[in-house]
């Protein structure tokens, strides 16, 4: 089966009014393939995420950025599954990279936290991947494998998950992976899913690309078997992300 290319922004700790506008603006106006060929879903700061969801066209979607791992209440500056729902919030990211570094959140953590989305009916892009001291010791997919395990382990519901492949030392540093790095880890992460989850859902999630993808290397990277789209940091606040969002195939 065919799998519908994701496209993901993750604006991060970005953004002022006007830029947000600007931003929105140049979305609304992009003439992209259909939300049948590629699935868009852009992240704001939490305190732009209403604002944005109110503005964007009805074909994108956004995602909050991170949430909390229980039901609301006595945890000052979180923000819970909960409220995402009473605002229609439909997506969620989560174990992002500079999460797990500056927060120190674990792998048991993130799953945690995927449970619980998943639980309220959210749905979440999941992120792992290595730094390069991983990387350079060879223990890159032992590293990819044991991140996918805790959140593979609390998953509830495969339709609601899109897992992000974002090596940390590819992440705002210009180097982005090669089209057969990033295919490689993929590859390995789809076989990892069919021999630890099932061949269905192995074959039927998204596994998207994060880490310096930009308009000039997009296409590239698309073309790989095992890449089905993209979590864009820097490059999704800028107008080339609508040309990131058409390299969808
Ligand atoms: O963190 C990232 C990627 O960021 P960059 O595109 O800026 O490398 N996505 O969640």
């Amino acid at each position: 089966m065919a799998r519908k290319f994701f496209v993901g922004g993750n604006w991060k700790c970005n953004g002022t009014t006007e830029e947000v506008k600007k931003i929105v603006t140049t979305l609304n106006e992009a003439e992209v393939p259909s939300e049948d060929v590629v699935e868009v879903v852009v992240s704001p700061p939490f305190v732009f995420l209403n604002f944005v969801k109110s503005l964007l066209r009805s074909d994108f979607h956004v995602a909050a950025q991170n949430c909390w791992v229980r039901k609301g209440g006595a945890f000052t500056g979180e923000i819970s599954a909960e409220m995402l729902v009473n605002l229609s919030i439909p997506w969620v990211i989560i174990g992002h990279s500079e999460r797990r570094a500056l927060l120190k959140e674990s792998n048991e953590f993130v799953g945690d936290k995927v449970a619980y989305a998943l639980s309220q009916g959210l749905k979440v892009i999941a992120c792992i991947g290595e730094t390069l001291e991983e990387r350079e010791s060879g223990s890159t997919m032992a590293v990819v494998a044991a991140q996918t395990k805790a959140i593979a382990d609390k998953v509830t519901n495969w339709d609601n998950v899109v897992l992000a492949y974002e090596p940390v030392w590819a992440i705002g540093t210009g180097k982005v992976a090669t089209p057969a790095q990033a295919q490689d880890v993929h590859r390995e992460l789809r076989k990892w899913l069919s021999e630890n989850v099932s061949g269905a859902i192995a074959e039927s999630t998204r596994i998207i690309y994060g880490g310096s993808v930009n308009g000039a290397n997009c296409k590239e990277l698309a073309a790989q078997p095992d890449v089905d789209g993209f979590l864009v940091g820097g490059a999704s606040l800028k107008p080339e992300f609508v040309d990131i969002i058409k390299s969808a195939t």
